[in-house]
């Protein structure tokens, strides 16, 4: 797949409207959103590259944590949001109501902005989504995938001596990895960031930027940053969200180099935001 192919082209209503991209592995048509009367999210679609990072960027609150949810359906869990429209995986409607949520959000893994280990060891804040599934036979298999994504995200060298202890000793970046390691540890396709680093000194940030750019290989990765020199580090690709609409997308240099949308152009300048 071409990780970089056209994401969006802008219509004549200043909404954005997808561009077939080859083999998508998340394809949104005409979502919107509300919060009760708020209508945060408008006519969104968008198809998102498989094993590539996709940035999503634009002014707070202009709705890229809520397209964020929308794709492991964690707005279901706040009771005035409605979401309308479709989204697939692997051309699976992930809102059909016979699609099971617990296994949807085994296979769609998020990472918050502030690191939120378990209060409990390293070792069982790995352990703990792979044995609940019933991923592990034995207890050496389950060791098996512990150290495996403890490895993947980039920790096991530093928590290998000491994996009883607790996870929330880790310091802050050490802690974001493990919640990787943790999402890692279900065998997800898709990981969804949301500002994984904005609560990380500049090591660990360039840290946690050096594990996206190695999980790619493996995962699909949808990523929210305020920081558009993160963005353009990261990413493969970028949407630029305003008010609620998805504006532009497309290769990540493009978008920062040459944006067909004047208020992307606004905002990569620094105009606003
Ligand atoms: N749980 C909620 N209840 C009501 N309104 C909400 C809720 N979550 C988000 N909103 C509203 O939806 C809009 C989009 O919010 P969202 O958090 O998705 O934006 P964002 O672009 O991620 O912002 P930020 O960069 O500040 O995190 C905002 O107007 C926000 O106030």
């Amino acid at each position: 797949m071409d990780a970089t192919a056209a994401l969006t082209t802008p219509s004549a209503t200043g909404a954005a409207s997808a561009d077939a991209v080859a083999n998508p592995k998340i394809v949104a048509k005409n979502v919107n959103v509300h919060y009760g009367e708020k209508h945060a999210l408008k006519d969104v679609s968008v198809d998102i590259a498989e094993r590539a990072v996709t940035a999503f960027i634009g002014p707070s609150g202009c709705g890229k944590s809520t397209f964020l949810r929308c794709i492991n359906r964690m707005n279901d869990t706040i009771s005035i949001c409605r979401v309308t429209g479709r989204i697939t995986i692997d051309e699976q409607d992930i809102y059909d109501p016979s699609l099971d949520v617990v296994q949807l959000r085994a296979r769609v893994g998020m990472v918050f902005q502030k690191p939120n280990p378990f209060p409990k060891s390293i070792y069982e804040n790995v352990a703990y989504g792979p044995r609940i599934h019933g991923f592990a036979r034995s207890k050496a298999e389950l060791d098996e995938i512990v150290e495996d994504s403890l490895r993947k995200a980039s920790l096991w060298n530093e928590v290998k001596d000491r994996l009883d202890d607790s996870g929330t000793g880790l310091s802050g970046g050490q802690q974001q990895r493990l919640c990787i390691a943790r999402a890692i540890a279900v065998s997800p396709e898709i990981i969804l960031m949301d500002e994984p680093c904005s609560a990380l000194d500049p090591i660990a940030t360039a840290k946690i930027e050096e594990l996206i750019d190695e999980l790619r290989q493996n995962f699909t990765i949808v990523i929210v940053t305020h920081s558009m020199q993160q963005a353009a580090r990261v990413s493969q690709r970028t949407a630029f969200f305003h008010l609620g609409v998805l504006v532009e997308g497309g290769p990540t240099e493009r978008i920062f180099t040459s944006p067909n949308d004047r208020r992307t152009q606004d905002y990569i300048t620094g105009r606003f935001g």
